[in-house]
Formats: structure tokens, C-alpha cells, sequence
């Protein structure tokens, strides 16, 4: 399974929660990415964490101010991106552009989507991996995987009808080891999460309590 720790712009400290991704990462085998805001990048890929970007501008170097430039992500040491995330949706031309972005400079790609319709219809443009994510339960701590666990498995033969080598991730709600073996057993190969780590008083914890049932 693949975590991926989306901060937000979650008042938390990146670099202690990239040192307690690494960390945990390292000691349970599990593949655990953090991906922080833009202007973290340098400091949390320091730690040694694979980091993420949270979003990649479908643009090329140019008159583009105020843009997430992909090649100054992957300067940065990032060594994949979302792209869509719910909080940061974008027209389907511009994330078959973001992705043309990442995939010039070698990012891996998670595209974010609502629901399974979604999922196929981004699995179209053949990311890496897309997230299923319902708005509504994001930050909520009430995981998708029981709210309504179809959404997941909806994603995955949604996706899979259209590319088989998309990966399938669920997110919102998600924060606990039990939740993370739910979306597992519903044919997810990787979760988003954001507040249950960026939100927590001990991050560490937090991770420690996420991976160690799997
Ligand atoms: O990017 C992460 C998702 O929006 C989920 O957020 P959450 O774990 O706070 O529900």
C-alpha cells in the first residue's frame, strides 16, 4: 500500500512530519510519501521522505506567473505530484496538460476524482494512479471505506474497464491502520490522507498507527 500525506496548508511543521514519514516509512516497509506546500518542497525532500507535489500547472516555462512550473517541482526534489485534488480542481484540459507537465519532467501522477465516473474519465488520460475521494467525507474522520465502500470498489472496475495499469488510491476520512486495511480489501492500492497526520499532536503516532496492521 502507498500513503500519501497531503498537508494542505495545514498549520503543521513539514519537516517533522517528512522526518516521522521517513522514519516510519523505513521501519515498517511501507511506501509512505508527504507532499507539502510548494514553497516546502526543498526542506521536506531534504529529509530524505519522497515527496510530492500537491499540484503542477499545465504550463511550460514562459509568462506563467503565479504558476506551479513542474521542472521547479522536480528542482525541488519532488518526485511526484497531484494533480485535481478536490480542493484544487481544474478543467479535463488542464489535467491532460498537468499531466503532459509531469510526465516531461519524470513526475509520478495521482489525478484526483469524486467519484467512479470520475475515475474513469481521468483514467482516460493515463496517470500513474487516480484517487477516488468523496468531497463530502474529506476531514470528516469517517473513512469512504465505510461510509460507503462501493464508491471503492466502483473506482477500481471503473478505472480498470478503461486502463489496467492505473493504479487505484481512496481517500477522505482516512486515519487509522483499520481504515487503511478496508481500502486494501476493497482493491485500493494506496491511500490520501491528510488531517489524521497533519491535524494529529504526534504525527509519528499517527503514521505508526496507520501502517502497522498491514
Ligand atoms: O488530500 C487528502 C484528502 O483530501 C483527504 O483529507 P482527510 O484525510 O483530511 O480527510
Amino acid at each position: 500500500m502507498f500513503v500519501l500525506v497531503n498537508l494542505k496548508a495545514y498549520p503543521c511543521d513539514p519537516v517533522e512530519i517528512a522526518d516521522a514519514a521517513r522514519d516510519v516509512s523505513d521501519d515498517y516497509g511501507v511506501d509512505i510519501a508527504v507532499a507539502p506546500q510548494t514553497a516546502h518542497l526543498s526542506r521536506v525532500a531534504d529529509t530524505g521522505v519522497e515527496t510530492w507535489g500537491q499540484h503542477v500547472s499545465p504550463v511550460e516555462h514562459g509568462s506563467h506567473t503565479g504558476s506551479t512550473l513542474a521542472e521547479a517541482v522536480t528542482d525541488a526534489g519532488a518526485t511526484g505530484t497531484m494533480i485535481n485534488h478536490s480542493e484544487c480542481r481544474q478543467k479535463l484540459a488542464d489535467i491532460d496538460a498537468g499531466l503532459d507537465a509531469a510526465e516531461r519532467v519524470g513526475l509520478d501522477t495521482t489525478v484526483c476524482a469524486n467519484n467512479p465516473e470520475q475515475v474513469g474519465a481521468v483514467a482516460a488520460l493515463s496517470p500513474d494512479a487516480v484517487a477516488v475521494e468523496p468531497p463530502e467525507l474529506i476531514g470528516t474522520g469517517t473513512p469512504v471505506s465505510k461510509a460507503d465502500p462501493d464508491i471503492v470498489t466502483d473506482a477500481v472496475a471503473a478505472a480498470e474497464a478503461v486502463d489496467e495499469d492505473v493504479s487505484v488510491y481512496c481517500g477522505a476520512g482516512i486515519s487509522t491502520g483499520e481504515d487503511l486495511v478496508a481500502a486494501r480489501n476493497l482493491g485500493a492500492e494506496g491511500v490520501l490522507l491528510a488531517s489524521g497526520v497533519a491535524k494529529a499532536d504526534d504525527p509519528k503516532a499517527a503514521l505508526e498507527n496507520l501502517v502497522e496492521p498491514l
